[in-house]
């Protein structure tokens, strides 16, 4: 194997540069030579290709985004267009790929490897919404994230005695809800539709004020409620006032903490020797601490289940 491809698509995730730094650093020793594909899937079919560079990637390391950029690119679900990336990657000499993204990526890296493309997948989402895998790569900078916000306006709604109703990102998953309300000692954790229940909220409210406390703080997944409808809704059946945040992509950006570091670099080492070992139609995951490679296809048939809940706690 003498050259590769990689593209990050879908939404950035904090650690995407430190799985491309993992990637050039494995494949330099192997004398392969690394191309980023610029923008996703969509910079394929521009034949937008960058050639990238250990030293120049090892400074990136510690800086969110993608370096490479991501745009979505939704044509990419059409069979002419994966056909012509085929031929592009070909033509390019191209002879492997890593997609490092979330479950709709997931499924552009599997349409590349049934057109029989060599092709592996780095679980790189904010949302850890990837069957089979402990983390995906971001999410433990995002609830970090997420949590110094709700630590912020926390102070703010005690001392004023606010309700706050704050939106966290994560889609149907709801697992940023679960992890940084639990740190947080939120009130509430709305982390799936199921979960909503008004009249609940509403008691909940007039027992935490009249037992004296000050504040409530409740934590809703984008994916169950938004905090808008929170706030309409419990305003209109009720006397209190809601406040509102909607974290949004604050969640995705800053530094990477520490564990979305190594494991963007572990991944991305992880990845090329896949490449080099044959792996046709794999993806990466992360399981009690170890790195596996399991089948895109098996993942995607997976029920991701509920949200994935840390130690075991009852939320
Ligand atoms: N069914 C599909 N077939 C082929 N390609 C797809 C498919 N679904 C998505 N893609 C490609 O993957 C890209 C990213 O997908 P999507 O926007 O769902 O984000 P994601 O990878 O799930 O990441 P995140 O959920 O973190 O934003 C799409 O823009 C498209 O190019
Ligand atoms: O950046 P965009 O395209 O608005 O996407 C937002 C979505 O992307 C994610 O951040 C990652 O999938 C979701 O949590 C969120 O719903």
């Amino acid at each position: 194997m003498q050259k590769i491809a990689v593209l990050t698509s879908g939404g950035d995730s904090p650690g995407m540069n430190a799985a491309l730094y993992g990637i050039i650093k494995e494949a330099e020793q192997k004398n392969i030579t690394v191309v980023g594909c610029l923008d996703g899937f969509i910079g394929i079919i521009k034949e937008n290709f960058i050639e990238l560079k250990e030293k120049e990637l090892s400074k990136y390391i510690n800086i969110g985004g993608t370096l490479l950029g991501s745009k979505r690119f939704p044509d990419f679900s059409k069979l002419d267009i994966q056909t012509k990336a085929h031929s592009i990657l070909t033509q390019h000499g191209i002879e492997g790929l890593i997609v490092i993204g979330g479950d709709g990526s997931y499924h552009g890296a599997l349409a590349l490897a049934n057109l029989h493309f060599p092709v592996i997948a780095i679980p790189g989402t904010i949302d850890n919404d990837i069957p089979l895998t402990d983390l995906t790569l971001g999410f433990h900078t995002a609830i970090e994230n997420a949590v110094d916000a709700i630590d912020k306006i926390s102070t703010s709604a005690y001392s004023h005695g606010h309700i706050f109703g704050v939106e966290v990102m994560g889609r149907e998953a709801g697992d940023i809800a679960i992890w940084s309300g639990f740190a947080t000692n939120a009130d509430a954790i709305i982390a799936k539709k199921s979960d909503w229940d008004l009249f609940n909220v509403i008691q909940n409210i007039e027992n935490s004020f009249e037992a004296g406390k000050r504040t409530q703080m409740y934590i809703l997944a984008e994916g169950a409620i938004s905090a808008e409808e929170f706030k309409r809704q419990v305003e209109k059946h009720s006397s209190f006032k809601v406040r509102t945040l909607m974290l949004g992509h604050i969640q995705r950006g800053g530094t990477p903490s520490v564990t979305d570091r190594i494991l963007g670099i572990k991944f991305g080492q992880q990845s090329v020797r896949s490449l080099i070992n044959g792996a046709q139609g794999k993806c990466l995951s992360v399981n009690n601490n170890t790195i596996e490679e399991l089948d895109i296809s098996q993942v995607l048939k997976a029920d991701k289940g509920k949200p994935f809940i840390p130690y075991g706690l009852d939320y």
